[in-house]
């Protein structure tokens, strides 16, 4: 069987809860948009195949609860990720002030910070 894929890239999701993080990655995945809030439990998951110059590039995104009783679960995650998007609503200016708490977070376990500035 052929290969699915040639790289493997493993990308997260975080902000507060309701800001859209679901939302953006149907739209990236699936190109659908859901108008229900259904808050995310835990971590789940969605893939999507790119391919780029003759590469085969598999995205696996992470979509985090961003709900603070969650966090211990999602925590766990940030390790195995190469990339993270801070995500927050441009209608909400306490959600972006919040960058900084996830961002400090991360710090912890992460380097390299991708900034998501809107949506
Ligand atoms: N107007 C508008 N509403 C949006 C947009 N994206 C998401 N929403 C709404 O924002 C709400 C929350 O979206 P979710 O994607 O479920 O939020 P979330 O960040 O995953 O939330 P948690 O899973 O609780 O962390 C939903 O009611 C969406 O309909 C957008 O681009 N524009």
């Amino acid at each position: 069987m052929a290969k699915q894929y040639d790289v493997l890239f493993r990308l997260l999701l975080l902000g507060d809860s309701g800001v859209g993080k679901t939302c953006l990655l149907c739209r990236f995945t699936d190109n659908e948009f859901h108008p229900s809030h259904i808050s995310t439990i835990g971590v789940d998951f969605k893939m999507k195949t790119l391919e780029i110059d003759g590469v085969k590039v598999r995205i696996q995104i992470w979509d985090t609860a961003g709900q603070e009783r969650y966090q211990t679960i999602t925590k766990q995650y940030y390790r195995r990720a190469q990339g993270i998007f801070l995500v927050y609503d441009i209608t909400s200016e306490r959600s972006f002030q919040h960058i900084m708490k996830w961002a400090s977070d991360v710090d912890e376990y992460f380097c390299i910070l991708i900034f998501f500035p809107e949506w």
